[in-house]
């Protein structure tokens, strides 16, 4: 028998968890709501726009619905701040429209990037699984304060190449695409404990993510360890350990 060892693969949410919900909801909600209609409109031939206007349309069940219908729907999905796939596709292309013009930066908790910067350097792979899209993704950990994260991370993760992140089925699916049959040698960082149940659910070690302001924060991370920092953490056991 081999003996345990460290969680390798570290996987982590981003609204909450790297980063602050309401810089999300007060910067990048509102720029996406701006470019909608210009976005399906100039750029609708694109594969990837292509199929979220397509699911909306679906979902609608109207598959003439006009720009004006479909940017409602993405409209009111905002409103209610639905973690829809489509409006997560569409607002992943806009915002990397933004961060590459330069309008737009992302935003880190002042312990997120050394973390991840000295879990990288002692050996774990990190990975992103967020409702935001993997376009979305790279565009916001492209453009940090502190420049360009992307060397950090051997994969990304959404809601379209892994599945809802509250099913335990989208971290089996996590682990078969990157090939690792030990669910033990993952560690998942999330603020929704609906989130890390899913995850322990197929087998990994959870970090709840409980930081002061964030909308989750009352709600609390359950019976998952818990930590206000990243820099509380310490990855080099079996198993996640928090600094008390
Ligand atoms: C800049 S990434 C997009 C953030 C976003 O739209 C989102 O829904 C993130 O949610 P999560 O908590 O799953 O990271
Ligand atoms: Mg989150």
């Amino acid at each position: 028998m081999t003996a345990p060892t460290a969680p390798a693969h570290v996987v982590v949410d981003i609204e909450g968890t790297t980063s602050a919900t309401g810089f999300i909801t007060e910067q990048l909600y509102p720029y996406s709501r701006k470019h909608f209609a210009r976005v399906i409109e100039q750029r609708g031939d694109e594969a990837e726009i292509a199929r979220a206007v397509a699911a909306v349309r679906d979902h609608l069940g109207d598959p003439g619905a006009g720009t004006d219908v479909v940017v409602a729907q993405l409209n009111g999905w905002l409103d209610r701040d639905e973690k829809a796939t489509p409006l997560k596709t569409l607002q992943g292309v806009i915002w990397a429209e933004g961060f590459a013009s330069g309008e737009l930066t992302s935003h880190f908790y002042p312990d997120a990037i050394p973390a991840l910067r000295a879990w990288h350097a002692a050996g774990h792979r990190l990975y992103v699984y967020s409702s935001g899209s993997v376009s979305a993704q790279l565009a916001w950990f492209g453009h940090s304060a502190e420049g360009s994260l992307l060397p950090l991370f051997s994969g990304h993760f959404d809601t379209e190449n892994a599945g809802p992140k509250k099913t335990a089925a989208s971290y089996h699916a996590i682990a078969a695409a990157l090939g690792e049959d030990d669910a033990a040698r993952f560690v998942f960082f999330s603020d929704l404990v609906d989130e890390l149940d899913a995850a322990r659910e197929a087998g990994w070690h959870t970090v709840g993510v409980r930081r002061a302001g964030e909308p989750y924060f009352d709600r609390g991370v359950g019976t998952h360890p818990e930590t206000d920092s990243f820099a509380r953490v310490d990855l080099s056991g079996r198993q996640p350990v928090v600094a008390g």
